[in-house]
Parts: C-alpha cells; structure tokens; sequence
C-alpha cells in the first residue's frame, strides 16, 4: 500500500537476495489487478527474478499489490516483463489509496446473463433438444463469462506454468470438443462466480486493516498566525502546530495537551476501554477520542508518523511476511499441481491404449482432475487467516510483527517477564529512610546523585527528597552503574548510590548490614545504599506496587498451560516477595542487564518455546533472543514498537493471554482449513478415478472450499 522512501526499506521476503545497500536502490509498489492467484505470483518471481538489478520482491495477494527492490535503470525493463506477462501494474504512491477493484456491473450482467444461458443449455440437453441449439447456448455462455480466463490461462501457459486459468480453459476447452456442452458452459460459470464471491470476501479481509487507517479524521482545526482556528487538511498539519479538538471528536495527530481537560477514549489504539485522564502536558494519539471537554493540543509529528501511522506500517508489513503454513501451502502447490497434471495425462492415455478403456469416458475423468488440480484454495486461505488474525489483534492494541509471530504464539510454554514496569507499576514510592552513621546531609547526598538519574529506584528518592524539601548539591563526575546503581562526587568526596551487589564489589558490607538488608528485601522492597569511600552512610528502601492486571493475567495464562518466570536485575528475597504476589511460578533475581539474555539464550538452548515481555527500551537484546518477544507499554514509544515482535499499546498484562488465545485459534483455524481443503481434494481424486464425479461437482467442490476456508478465516475478525 505504501511506497517507501529514502533508507527504511519495507521488509520483503522472497527468494531474491537483497540487493546491496548502495543508496541507488529503492522501493516501489504496483498494484496489478490481475493478480489473483499464487500461481502468478510465481509468474512474475520467475520472470523478474533473474532480471539483473531487480533484488526482493514483496508479494501481498490480499491487496494485489507488488513490492520491487531495484536500481534505478533496472525498473523500467521491469514493468515492461510484467506487461508482457499480461498484466497491468499500476503505481500505487504514498498515502495514495486506490482500492483493489472489485467486480464491475458489467461483469455481474454477462455473469448473469451466461448463467441463464448454460441453465438454458443443461435443460435443453435434458429435454433433447436440438443438439446444435445446446451447442451454441454453451458456447455463447463460455464466451460471455469465460473469455478473461481464456486470456489469462493464455499468459500462463506460453510461459509454462499451470495456473487455475490455465487448468480451466483446458478442462472447459476439452469439454467442449468431446461435445459436454453444458457441462463445459456450467463449469465456466460456476468457476467465474467461485472467483466473483471470493474477491469480494478478500475485500472484508482487506478492509478490517483499512478499517484502522479511517480512525483519524481527514482535517483538524489549527491555530493560525492571525490567531484564528482554521480546518486544515491533515496533510497541511506538522510537527509543533497547535490544534483544537472538540469533546467527542476524534484526535487527528499525535501531540502534548497544551490547555484543557479532559479524557480520552485510546480502545481503539490500546484496545483499553476505560477512559485516561488528560490534562496539560500529557501526550495524545491520532485515533483516539477526546470525550468530556474541549483541548487545545501541540502536534509533536505530521500524521504521517504517528503512533497509529507506525502501527497500520507494521499490520501491512507484517501480511507480507510469510507464515511457516504459508510457505508450505506454496511448496506443496509447487509440486502438487503438476503432479495432478501428469496423472490427468495418464488417467486420459493409460486405460483407453492399455485397458481397453472407452476414450471419452477417460478423456472426461482427466478433465475432472484438472478442475481438482487448482490449489487456489488452499492457498489463499492462510494469509485470509493470517490477516483476519492481526487485524483482530490490531484492534484489541496487540501489535503482531508479522504472521509467523502470530502463528507461532500456541507453541509458547514459557514466558519470562520482566519485573520493574511490567509487573509492576514502575513507579516506586521511596518507604524506609536509616541513617547507618551520624553524619548530617546524608540526605541531600543522597538525593543530589538519584536527582541525576532516571532509573525508578533514584527516582523514587529523588522524588521523596523533594516533597520534604531536602536542599541539593552539585555533583560532579556522575556515572550510572547499569544494574548496580550510580557514582559520583560531591564537595571532592566520591560516593556511590546502589544496591547490595554495588557494596560487594566496594568491600564495605557486613553480616549484620545483610541482616537489615534483607528484612527490608522480604517485604518486597527494594534497597539501596549510600556509601563514600570507608563505609555504607544510610540505607533507602523503595516499594514498588504490582499491577492488579498482571494477577489476573497470570492466572488466565496458566489456565492456558504456560509456566511463568519472573527476570529481575532486582535482589532474590524482593522478586521472590514479588513474584509470590503475582502468583508467578519461579523468579530469578539479581541479574544483570546481560545476565536476563543469558538466561532466554539457555532456556532456548534447551529447547523451550520461550516468549519474554519487557518495555522494549532497557531489554531489547533479551526480547530479540526470545522466540517472541514482547513490548509493553508500546504507545507512544517508537523503539519499542521497533524492538519487539508483538507490541502491546498498553501497559495491561491481559493482553499476553489475549494473543496467546488469538493465536491458537489462527493455528487451529489453518489446520482445518489446510485439512478440508485437501481432504476435498481427495475424496474427488478417488470420486474421479472411480466415475463418479462430475465435471462441474469438482468445480463446485472446489470452489465451495475455497469459500469456506475464506470464510472460516475471516471468522479470526469477530470476537
Ligand atoms: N541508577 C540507579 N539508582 C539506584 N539503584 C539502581 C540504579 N541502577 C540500578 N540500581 C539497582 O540495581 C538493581 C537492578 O537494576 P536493573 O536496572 O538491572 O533492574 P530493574 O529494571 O530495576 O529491575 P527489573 O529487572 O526487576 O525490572 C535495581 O533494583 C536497583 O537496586
Ligand atoms: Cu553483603
């Protein structure tokens, strides 16, 4: 749908290589109408993958749309092979949105039309008519309906490939000449109208993600220079413009509330339906909608780069990344319709020279394969799938990467979480204060090095320093100690601000020190303590509080069969305390950064379907090593929408047994449709070989696979 610009390359998986990051090659994005089937697909890679300068292509079959990776002479040769493959590419630029066409009133009349006629002829026939009556009904209906396959099987087979079209015009054509003209005028039709009802239901699929592009309304109202409040379109609306929205209007562009009060509805980013809060200085999303008063907000980026630009960026990419029972289907099409190819030959040749089989009896059961042969169905019924499922989830704020993620989520068994902000609500409260010496301004010490951090601990006192009105310092020489805490100077004196392990490593721990440490630690606080050179000063315990979400989330989680570990950079008596609370079945503490890697690295190894859930800023390497990794808290923050394989928009825990119970359901939901539609195709292999199967039975079979696998997938979209 979009075209990419400058360095950020869409992702596009094919077999091509990827061309070397010169700087000349960029991306552009064709729709091509005809593009209907995988077997075109495989058309157009053959074709244009052995063309020089033309590097990955990405193919979206929902949206009729192709992705060239090429250097800048390489596109016109390009889009010349394409034409001559019988297809139209169509530019589609930036922001541009021409729909997929859909059937046009003229196709539904001649569908119609040659409908009645091959009716006409199949009572006709019965009623032994005329003979060269019957003919001529069939032949007008395969005429008035059939002549688009017929040029498309064309295409297909001077480039020796055998796509639907191409097995249809055979089977019709070879009805035709051993004189089953109504069958061969019913089997065009009934093929014509298959086709007809199944763009229409890809269009559903195809509108459930254009469905979150409409969340934003086309203009907004923006302070002018003059200070009048003028409707401009979205377009003409940057970064540091101040806007107007209305109660119960919806927010245009992300920003930072500049006056007013109000709430905001955010469900249909988050997926969260209770209202949030906002005043002066709290940030906004484009599709979410202010409620109770009027705002006045700063947009902090154009609409092209907000939060729900980024996350309809990713759904889009994410269809074209393949799933593994995608890449399957396309293997086993590869092979499967050639195969049927071959036996129809046999079944046609074999009995009647062989056997002393009557020709036209064996020459009509070979047809009747080629009308089985088509994998269309199954086929096109994964990515439906697929893309009903992260739509689904895009809808309740889970952001899926790509349908692999998704598809991959029931095998999870175990999932790591992290404590500080997932678990919990990140935002400590500093609770005990003891002096260890009597010295005075320990305090403000203690306070001016948590001042110069941003890690929840110092923070937590930094903020409890001020509320009190503790005075500050100068420091000097700051440095933060990841997972242990911070150094610095004040008045030419060094001192550390950290944890137990920080006092290890400087030697200046005691047992009855440990003792006090740990009483603090078993009620599930979190202590660290202030040092100069010789000695510990005073110890500073903070609280932090677990979210009610995230008990109820484990919970449902177990109920789904996951066991639950907990990685904290945190002492083991706290995250012990914690995990205890939460009801997490094991907690692993006092790791460092690149300790909670270690472990995702080891349970991997192992052999464990492993997920781990984070904010995606501090453990993005640990998310990335997981089988899944997940982000918490992802609006609003760009990285770790970037980091993760699945972002959740909010901080809600519930939303991992969400995903987890949205991606059995796409599991279970491809299993079937993979088994009904070759169990279809068998039962008419035997059907066929046997006589019993007629030519337009296949055709109806088939094609009433096809629908109710499309079906079946875009049940993903409700619930
Ligand atoms: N800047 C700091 N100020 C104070 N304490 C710190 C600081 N940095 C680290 N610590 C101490 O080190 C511990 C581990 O920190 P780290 O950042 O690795 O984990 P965390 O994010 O706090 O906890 P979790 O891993 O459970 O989310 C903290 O619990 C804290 O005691
Ligand atoms: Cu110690």
């Amino acid at each position: 749908m979009s075209t990419c610009c400058g360095s950020e390359h869409p992702t596009l998986p094919s077999a091509a290589p990827p061309l070397p990051d010169d700087g000349t090659t960029s991306v552009s994005t064709y729709r091509i109408a005809q593009m209907d089937c995988p077997t075109e697909q495989r058309l157009i890679t053959d074709r244009l993958g052995r063309m020089p300068g033309i590097g990955r292509l990405g193919f979206n079959l929902l949206e009729r749309t192709l992705s060239i990776e090429h250097t800048p002479e390489a596109l016109a040769p390009a889009l010349e092979a394409i034409r001559n493959l019988g297809f139209t590419p169509v530019s589609v630029s930036a922001g541009s949105d021409i729909p997929a066409p859909g059937p046009s009133l003229a196709e539904r009349w001649r569908l119609a039309i040659a409908g009645g006629l091959a009716l006409g002829a199949e009572i006709l026939h019965f009623s032994s008519g005329p003979d060269w009556l019957v003919a001529a009904l069939a032949i007008a209906a395969v005429a008035l309906c059939g002549l688009g396959t017929y040029a498309r099987g064309w295409v297909a087979l001077k480039n020796r490939d055998l796509n639907i079209n191409a097995l249809m015009s055979i089977a019709v054509t070879g009805a035709l000449l051993i004189g089953q003209w109504p069958e061969a005028a019913m089997v065009m039709v009934l093929f014509t109208l298959a086709e007809l009802i199944e763009t229409r239901s890809l269009e559903r699929a195809r509108n459930a993600i254009r469905s979150l592009l409409d969340l934003t309304p086309p203009s907004a109202t923006v302070l002018q220079a003059d200070g009048s409040w003028q409707n401009l379109p979205l377009a003409s609306i940057g970064a540091g413009d101040r806007v107007r929205v209305r109660p119960g209007e919806r927010i245009a562009l992300d920003g930072v509330v500049a006056a007013g009060t109000s709430s905001a509805d955010q469900s249909p980013i988050t997926g969260e339906s209770l209202p949030v809060e906002k005043t002066v200085g709290d940030p906004l999303f484009a599709g979410t909608i202010n409620q109770a008063g009027e705002l006045e907000y700063i947009a902090s980026s154009p609409a092209t780069d907000s939060t729900l630009a980024r996350i309809i960026h990713a759904v889009e990419q994410a269809q074209n990344s393949r799933a593994p029972t995608q890449r399957f289907v396309d293997q086993f099409s590869r092979i499967y319709t050639p195969l049927v190819f071959v036996l129809a030959l046999g079944v046609a040749m074999v009995p009647p020279l062989l056997l002393g089989g009557a020709w036209p009896d064996w020459i009509y059961r070979a047809l009747v394969l080629l009308v089985v042969a088509c994998p269309c169905a199954l086929v096109i019924s994964t990515p439906v799938s697929i893309v009903s499922g992260l739509a689904a989830a895009a809808r309740r704020g889970i952001l899926i990467k790509g349908g692999h993620f998704l598809e991959q989520g029931h095998r999870l068994t175990h999932l790591a979480l992290d404590k500080t902000g997932t678990l919990t609500h990140g935002t400590p409260r500093q609770t005990d204060y003891l002096p260890l010496v009597e010295v005075a301004g320990l305090r403000t010490i203690a306070a001016s090095l948590a001042q110069r951090s941003d890690h929840p601990v110092s923070r937590a006192i930094a903020e409890q320093a001020a509320t009190e009105g503790v005075a500050l310092q100068e420091v000097a020489n700051f440095a933060a100690l990841p997972g242990l805490g911070s150094r610095a100077e004040v008045d030419g004196e060094t001192y550390h601000l950290g944890n137990h392990r920080l006092l290890e490593q400087l030697q200046l721990c005691s047992p009855a020190l440990e003792a006090q440490l740990e009483a603090l630690e078993r009620q599930g606080k979190t202590v660290i303590i202030l040092s100069n050179a010789q000695q510990p000063l005073a110890l500073f315990a903070v609280a932090d509080t677990v979210k009610p979400s995230s008990v109820e989330a484990v919970a449902q989680l177990h109920d789904l069969g996951l066991r639950i570990l907990m990685l904290s950079g945190d002492n083991q008596h706290t995250a012990d305390t914690i995990a205890r609370q939460v009801g997490i079945d094991e907690a692993r503490g006092e790791l460092m950064p690149e300790d909670k890697l270690e472990q995702i690295r080891q349970l991997a190894d192992q052999g464990m379907h492993i997920g781990m859930v984070g904010d995606g800023i501090n453990d993005a390497p640990a998310l990335a090593r997981a089988d899944i990794g997940f982000a918490m808290g992802a609006i609003g923050t760009d990285t770790a929408i970037e980091a993760a394989d699945v972002a959740i928009m909010d901080d809600d825990l519930r939303r991992l047994p969400d995903f987890i119970r949205l991606s059995r359901r796409t599991r279970r939901i491809l299993v079937q449709n993979i088994t009904l539609a070759l169990g279809i195709k068998a039962v008419f292999l035997v059907l066929t070989l046997t006589g019993h199967a007629t030519m337009w039975m296949a055709v109806f079979a088939d094609m009433g696979v096809s629908l109710l696998v499309i079906f079946n997938g875009l049940r993903l979209l409700r619930g």
